[in-house]
């Protein structure tokens, strides 16, 4: 594209891409000057002429400007980045049915969910913090909510693969950095918002602020889907100028999931809407799934697929890797590993798995607290997980620099009454919670889910997966199997 079609009154040059990152730049590239929290792209302008950038975008004034490189200056450099970047690609938001999903926790589990499902009517691809994929091609995730060139490549990307929706991961972080302010969503939904992040949001109220954008910015013809049982279900709903749809199950919410029967494979419920009883049957398991089942049933339905066409698909969703997976070898007692990383996250997979423990036997929790992250929370964990485990195994859950020890010792802070040890090995606390299982214990494996590496003081380490690790430890130290240990 030429800059002359980007800015008026600008050079015929022609540009091969967008760039906010000095260590990717190419050659005719046009590179954004990013003021971040530790850096300033201002910086790195002559590194990038120097790579062969041909325009720079910046707001403060750039000293000895160099004979045909173009300079553009302007108000706002993410502003400007994102309505370009949505025009770079031909505006590939506009035509494709984006729905965006926001909350503390449930978003990847309700994109995966839509993505699944709405794939049976239209070719949705995925944007999230598991992966970015679509057709067959299946990316690693950069970021939950990646940038906005990589958004807009991406779905550009999706669109010549025949894709005609996507399910997209909005982040408080994506929201709040501005990297989807030119996406058109079509489909906004809410899940729930409890305590995390702090230490980039400062208060609960910021994190809050950063959410309602997702709302306040939706189209007049967009549908915001909210829950109803959510505590900032009504702030939310007065910020929203698009239609209000809602789903819950405590409230007379527009989509309502009632009776609801939650088993060790699956659960059941009546679904109430518009005044008719849909009997759902679903794979899922624990009652927030319920409640994210319900989010995705009501965006796809309000997108035109009938109920009675969407329901019979729910009953063999795709495992979301990681997100309360069933690890079953024949073992007599219960495995589940989960990503569960915020105190709302572990309650409520402490109370199903206390649903599923029959008395007098034993929960084991295997997990950590993540190092350099909203430290707050380790104490928490450690009260949380006190009123419902007869063992936790604390151990190291990506440290970066910290001693693990020391975020044990914090979590432990929290621990009055329950035996407890600390095993720094991921794979040793694992297979000493698995080892020590008696039969109808259930044992949890907490806070990494589907991760295959361990951020450390140098950065990330591969790290063999739970659920991997899991599944070997039960063949070969419960089971006597022969475990191939090269596989993990
Ligand atoms: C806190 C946060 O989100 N930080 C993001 C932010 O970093 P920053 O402000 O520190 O950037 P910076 O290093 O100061 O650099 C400023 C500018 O200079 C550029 N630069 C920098 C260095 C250099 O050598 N050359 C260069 O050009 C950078 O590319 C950037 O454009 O801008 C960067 C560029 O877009 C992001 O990569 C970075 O995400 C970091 C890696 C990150 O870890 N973010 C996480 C916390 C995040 O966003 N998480 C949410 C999900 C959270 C959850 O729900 O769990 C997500 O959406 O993934
Ligand atoms: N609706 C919900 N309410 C409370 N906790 C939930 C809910 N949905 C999921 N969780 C918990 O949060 C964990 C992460 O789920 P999921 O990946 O779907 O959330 P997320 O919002 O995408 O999180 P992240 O962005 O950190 O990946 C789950 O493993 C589970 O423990």
């Amino acid at each position: 594209m030429k800059l002359s079609q980007m800015f008026d009154n600008a050079p015929d040059i022609e540009i091969g891409g967008l760039c906010i990152d000095s260590r990717k730049v190419k050659k005719n590239d046009m590179y954004f000057c990013m003021e971040g929290m530790v850096h300033d792209g201002h910086e790195f302008i002559d590194e990038v002429i120097d790579k062969g950038a041909v325009c720079i975008v910046h707001t403060k004034p750039v000293e000895n400007t160099r004979k045909g490189v173009a300079y553009i200056k302007v108000e706002n450099v993410n502003n400007t980045l994102n309505i370009l970047a949505s025009k770079f690609y031909g505006y590939p938001s506009r035509k494709l049915k984006v729905f965006g999903v926001t909350g503390t926790n449930g978003k990847s589990t309700i994109t995966s969910i839509i993505k699944d499902v709405y794939s049976h009517f239209e070719p949705c691809g995925y944007i999230g913090t598991i992966s970015i994929s679509y057709g067959d091609v299946v990316l690693p995730p950069s970021l939950t909510t990646p940038d906005a060139i990589l958004i807009h490549k991406t779905l550009k990307d999706m669109l010549d693969a025949k894709m005609k929706a996507v399910a997209l991961e909005v982040s408080s972080h994506g929201l709040e950095l501005g990297r989807v302010q030119s996406v058109d969503f079509d489909v906004a939904i809410f899940s729930n918002l409890t305590y995390d992040h702090l230490d980039f949001h400062g208060t609960i109220e910021n994190y809050f602020e950063a959410k309602k954008k997702l709302f306040t910015n939706l189209k007049p013809d967009g549908v915001a889907v909210l829950n109803m049982d959510d505590a900032y279900f009504e702030r939310l709903k007065e910020a929203c100028s698009a239609r209000v749809v809602t789903y819950g199950i405590e409230k007379d919410a527009d989509y309502r999931g009632s009776e609801i029967q939650i088993g060790t494979d699956g659960s059941s419920f009546i679904l109430y809407h518009d005044g008719k009883e849909y009997p759902v049957r679903t794979n899922l398991v624990a009652m927030y799934n319920i409640s994210n089942l319900l989010a995705a049933i009501a965006a796809m339905a309000e997108s035109g697929i009938p109920l009675e066409e969407i329901l019979p698909y729910v009953n063999s969703l795709t495992q979301v890797d990681g997100r309360m997976e069933r690890i079953d070898e024949g073992q007599l007692f219960n495995v589940i590993v989960d990503f569960a990383h915020t105190p709302d996250g572990l309650e409520k997979v402490f109370e199903y798995a206390k649903s599923i423990t029959e008395e007098g036997h034993a929960i084991i929790s295997v997990f950590g607290s993540a190092g350099k992250r909203d430290t707050k929370k380790r104490k928490v964990f450690g009260e949380i997980a006190d009123r419902y485990c007869e063992s936790i195994i604390l151990t190291e859950d990506d440290p970066r620099d910290e001693d693990p020890r020391d975020i044990a010792n914090e979590i432990k802070s929290g621990i009055e009454h329950t035996n407890n040890i600390f095993i720094e090995d991921r794979y040793a606390a694992i297979r000493q919670a698995i080892e020590s299982a008696n039969v109808g214990d259930t044992v949890l494996i907490l806070g990494k889910g589907d991760e295959v590496f361990m951020y450390r003081e140098f950065g990330r380490e591969p790290w063999m997966g739970d659920n991997h690790v899991a599944r070997h430890c039960i063949r070969k130290y419960c089971l006597g199997l022969e475990d191939d240990e090269e596989k993990l």
